[in-house]
């Protein structure tokens, strides 16, 4: 035995010395390249797990910077890091934790062109980005390429993980998917929160499917056609079985592949980049927004300032004199906006980012309640615009 080869022993001793792994495991494992896309949420403590058990070569795609409101589940990452790239803060995580294995960094986004290419070099793919084009982007690439995916999510308190193009039988996300949900049923955790272990557990259970993959680990049932919920807020745990391989899947059935390098994901998606749905005159910058209510003084102001974000972002932060009627409350209360309409006011309507706000004004005008005004840009533009002190969330 070489003294490399007793280093490792040390290193690797607690799990070599379970009878179904041993050092055929870990050499297995040794000789293995995994490509983490996403250095999130999932993507920290799967590499950290991954690199911790001597996985040989890891890659890490993610195209996003640090900030501080990652940081209460994103853990690999580091305060005095704000604003650097993840993937970069993420290899160094690796590198304290165990300096020989490889790391290969990719700063991109990772879309229907680079895909294929980035994936090529390696084993298993594990899938912990927060979206569903790139979902399918990934899942189309691996059922062409025939790569074990490991495919996790994590959203408010539940989490979610399979495995995708593993075996013959084994079902893509798209025989399972055909179809994407609508736009409006996609959460996000930047829109619907998360708690910080929900994708530390989901990450770690990614890690460990990937290990049992990786190290051929002849005893290991992996979760291959069975879909495992996590419920965090009753702790209930459930697994499912998924439908086989549909033949006729576009990504993965053989004979009705689809070439997806001209592929309109975005159009497939039914997402656009930014909804505009009222007409301009409709619509006041901050700075418009913040000059006119000055003008109309205080409590005889001529307009009556609607905030309809979900009432746990107004007690976050919201700007005074806004009153908050959450956009799925618009309907049940509208007649306390039509006395303030009586009264003579206009309505001026605000939300986080500037789409919900101008679905409520075409509600309103629906409901023939005039004048009202959408903010723009909602609290975050109002904040770069206006005032600087509201916290970012
Ligand atoms: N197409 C893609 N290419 C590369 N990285 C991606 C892609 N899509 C998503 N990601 C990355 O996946 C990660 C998902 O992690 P997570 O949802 O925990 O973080 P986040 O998007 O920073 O969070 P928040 O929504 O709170 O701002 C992000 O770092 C994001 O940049
Ligand atoms: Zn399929």
């Amino acid at each position: 035995m070489t003294t490399s080869d007793k280093l490792d022993v040390t290193r690797y001793s607690r799990q070599i010395l379970l009878p179904q792994f041993g050092k055929k495991s870990q050499q297995q494992l040794l000789s293995k390249k995994i490509l983490i896309i996403g250095a999130g949420g999932l993507g920290c403590p799967a590499a950290l797990y991954l690199a911790g058990a001597g996985v040989g070569s890891l890659g890490i795609v993610d195209n996003d910077t640090v900030e501080i409101s990652n940081l209460h589940r994103q853990i690999a990452h580091k305060e005095s890091l704000e604003g650097k790239p993840k993937a970069e803060s993420l290899r160094e995580a690796i590198r304290s934790l165990n300096s020989s294995v490889q790391v290969q960094v990719i700063l991109q986004r990772l879309t229907q062109y680079n895909v294929l290419e980035v994936i090529a070099d390696y084993d298993i793919v594990l899938d912990c980005t927060d979206n569903v084009l790139t979902r399918y982007v990934i899942n189309d690439a691996c059922a062409v390429s025939r790569k074990p995916l490991v495919s996790g999510a994590a959203i408010g308190w539940d989490g979610q993980i399979t495995v995708y193009c593993a075996s013959n039988d084994c079902p893509c996300y798209r025989c399972i998917f055909p179809e994407p949900p609508p736009p409006h049923c996609v959460g996000s955790c930047d829109a619907n929160g998360v708690l910080g272990p929900i994708p530390g557990i989901i990450g770690c259970l990614q890690a460990l499917e990937s290990i049992k993959l990786a190290a051929c680990i002849e005893q290991a049932q992996v979760l291959i056609g069975r879909l495992l919920v996590w419920d965090g807020l009753t702790s209930k745990c459930r697994v499912f079985q998924l439908r086989t391989r549909n033949p006729n899947c576009v990504a993965c059935g053989v004979e009705s592949r689809k070439d997806f390098c001209d592929y309109d994901y975005a159009s497939f998606i039914g997402c656009s980049p930014s909804v505009c749905v009222i007409p301009s005159e409709k619509r006041l910058s901050p700075r418009e927004a913040k000059e006119r209510i000055a003008q109309s003084n205080g409590d005889s102001s001529e307009y009556f300032c609607l905030d309809v974000r979900p009432s746990v972002q107004y007690e976050l932060c919201h700007i005074e004199g806004f009153h908050n009627i959450p956009l799925d409350q618009l309907a049940s209360r509208v007649t306390e906006i039509q006395q303030q309409v009586n009264q003579g006011k206009r309505i001026l309507v605000i939300c986080r980012r500037g789409n919900a706000s101008q679905q409520a004004v075409a509600l309103l005008s629906s409901w023939n309640i005039h004048p009202v005004y959408d903010i723009f840009g909602g609290i975050e533009e109002w904040r770069k615009q206006c005032d600087p002190s509201l916290p970012y969330y």
